[in-house]
């Protein structure tokens, strides 16, 4: 633990930590509610026998904010069981190996909100999943809040439909690229001279939003930028000073999660409620608070599963206990 008083002005918490009002979202608790009726249920599609914790950080972050029940949907019994034994029970794991496809199918069809893409690995066998999958959340008006990352961002060349294009002009669905895969995306989509590394984030951010006709991009970094048709918000909140793998799977989960609060609280006619910019700008503060808050107990050993502790204290802090 790093004494407060050694502390850098870099590893100073930020206040205040969100200038925005996201309270009248925030479910309230109440002992006449069902499993799923608060919180939320939520679902990661993701996580390879290689990058399995990557599943299982953006389901475990879910949790830790607030969400009810939180689910892995994975290709491979592998990567599932690795899940299942490392998860302490706490998350839900499917498998098309050992539930079949329909029941997959039927799972999907009961969310809330989903994550697409954390730890999917880049097979062909883990995108075609990923492609059957996602069209049948791109037709599940249910879902009200689709997250894309990492993996689920990618095409292979010679791919005639990746998962992402399941979701163009889907306004429900919110990409969450770490700045490799934004200039992939760019490249890919966005006119010249938007496509070129030296172009400015928020300028290019808008056109591939543009391109894409998605809801939100928020690409992650020193800053995050935070962009909708409407805003262009940037999060300088300050982070932990280890970039270890796993952080943007934090930030994912906890984005799917509050963007599902958000568009409930909107479905049921909620008004006076936080605009998107507002709500991902909050995933963005909570992802990296937390990622402060880990570095200062653990320093140079900080891994994602620190980072993962941290959530459930740093939105209680933010949110009411009940
Ligand atoms: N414990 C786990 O299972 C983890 C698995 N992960 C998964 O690993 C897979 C590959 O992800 P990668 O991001 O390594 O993809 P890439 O294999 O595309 O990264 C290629 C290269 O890009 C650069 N790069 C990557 N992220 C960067 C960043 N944020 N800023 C600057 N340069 C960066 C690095 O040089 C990296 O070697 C994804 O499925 C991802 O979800 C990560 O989420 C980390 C944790
Ligand atoms: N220089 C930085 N300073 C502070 N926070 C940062 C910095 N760079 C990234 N972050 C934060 O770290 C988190 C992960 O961002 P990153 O760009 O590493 O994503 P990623 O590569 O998708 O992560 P992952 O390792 O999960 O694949 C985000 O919450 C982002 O805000």
């Amino acid at each position: 633990m790093i004494p407060p008083a050694a502390l850098p002005a870099q590893l100073l918490p930020s206040i205040p930590l969100l200038p925005y009002n996201l309270l009248p979202i925030v479910p309230s608790l109440s002992p006449d509610k069902h499993k799923g009726q608060t919180g939320g249920k939520l679902l990661t599609l993701g996580s390879s026998p290689e990058y399995f914790g990557a599943g299982m950080f953006a389901a475990s972050a879910m949790l830790r904010a607030g969400g009810d029940m939180a689910h892995v949907l994975t290709l491979t019994e592998a990567a599932g069981s690795a899940i299942r034994a490392n998860s302490k029970g706490e998350l839900m794991v499917f498998t098309p190996e050992a539930c079949g496809q329909q029941t997959c199918q039927d799972l999907l069809s009961r969310m809330d909100g989903v994550c697409v893409g954390p730890g999917l690995s880049r097979s062909d066998e883990a995108h075609d999943f990923a492609s059957f999958c996602c069209d049948v959340i791109a037709a599940t008006p249910h879902i009200t809040s689709i997250v894309v990352d990492a993996d689920g961002l990618f095409a292979h060349p010679s791919q005639p439909r990746p998962p992402l294009t399941c979701f163009q002009n889907d306004p429900r669905a919110i990409l969450t690229p770490n700045i490799v895969e934004f200039r992939r995306l760019t490249s890919r989509y966005c006119p010249s001279p938007l496509d070129s590394p030296s172009a400015p984030v928020p300028a290019a951010a808008s056109s591939l939003l543009s391109e894409l006709g998605v809801g939100a991009i928020v690409v992650k970094g020193r800053t995050d930028h935070i962009v909708t048709p409407t805003h262009h918000v940037e999060c300088a909140v300050n982070g932990g000073l280890k970039r270890c793998g796993g952080l943007g799977d934090v930030l994912a989960g906890v984005t799917c999660l509050f963007a599902t609060w958000l568009r409930s609280f909107e479905r049921g006619g909620g008004e006076g409620g936080p605009q998107l910019h507002e709500v991902l700008y909050a995933a963005c503060a909570v992802a990296r608070e937390s990622s402060r808050r880990a570095f200062v107990r653990h320093g140079r050993s900080t891994s994602a599963p620190h980072v993962v502790g941290e959530v459930g204290g740093v939105c209680e802090e933010l949110f009411p206990p009940w």
